[in-house]
């Protein structure tokens, strides 16, 4: 199971020493969530703040985007060089030309389903995806319960990706902790995206990210 630490649950007073310890702890990549208050009843950090992860961190960033008019945001966050971006399919009217600009900024493209959408939106998608991330909880803030349902859709998104594109990754993001992550292993799950249960571990970063493991 790769682990991709959401940073929204660090302390941004001391954002860079929080990076690095994900970093140092074994995590595979750097989850970065981007809200703007409009998409989602939050608001979280733009570029600049992203460019100083950036320089913190040595694994890859994972870049989620939570926002209205992705391409502005896909402009805004190319120059930093992330592994992935990926956007909200309920939000964008031309999904296969962001997923083609997103790929020609040299960056891996992912599409994000909230909790009520099914994987077969994205069926005629799947051949141009890198990685489909499934909402387990309502998208805007971190420490919310995970949504059991998640586990048939990902059985089901995983049916669909081996017919179409067995390369493309399924990312589950939302209330993962050490006991549901065994359940979406099984559903085929490739990557779980975690804040409080990395950040407020009692044993620590490091060993919040081997449980998962
Ligand atoms: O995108 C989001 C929330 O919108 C997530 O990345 C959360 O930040 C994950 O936090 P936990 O549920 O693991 O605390």
């Amino acid at each position: 199971m790769l682990v991709a630490p959401s940073i929204l649950s660090a302390d941004f007073g001391h954002l860079a020493r929080d990076v690095e310890a994900i970093c140092e702890g074994g995590c595979d990549l750097v989850h970065v969530d981007v809200m703007d208050g409009h998409f989602v009843p939050n608001l979280t950090i733009g570029p600049v703040v992203v460019e100083a992860v950036a320089k913190a961190a040595t694994k890859p960033l994972d870049i989620h985007l939570m926002v209205e008019n992705n391409s502005f945001f896909v402009d805004l966050f190319a120059p930093l060089k992330p592994e992935f971006i990926s956007f909200h399919i309920e939000e964008e009217k031309h999904p296969h030309r962001l997923i083609q600009k997103i790929r020609s900024l040299g960056i891996r493209p992912a599409i994000v389903l909230n909790p009520h959408t099914p994987p077969e939106a994205i069926e005629f998608l799947f051949e141009d995806l890198d990685m489909v991330l499934l909402m387990s909880v309502n998208p805007g803030f971190g420490g919310q319960k995970f949504i059991p349902s998640v586990i048939e859709k990902a059985q089901r998104l995983k049916v669909l990706i081996e017919k179409h594109n067995p390369d493309c990754l399924i990312e589950v993001d939302g209330g993962v902790n050490d006991v549901n992550v065994k359940e979406l292993e099984a559903a085929g799950v490739d990557v779980v995206v975690a804040g409080s249960f990395v950040y407020k571990h009692p044993e620590g970063i490091a060993k919040a990210i081997s449980a998962l493991k």
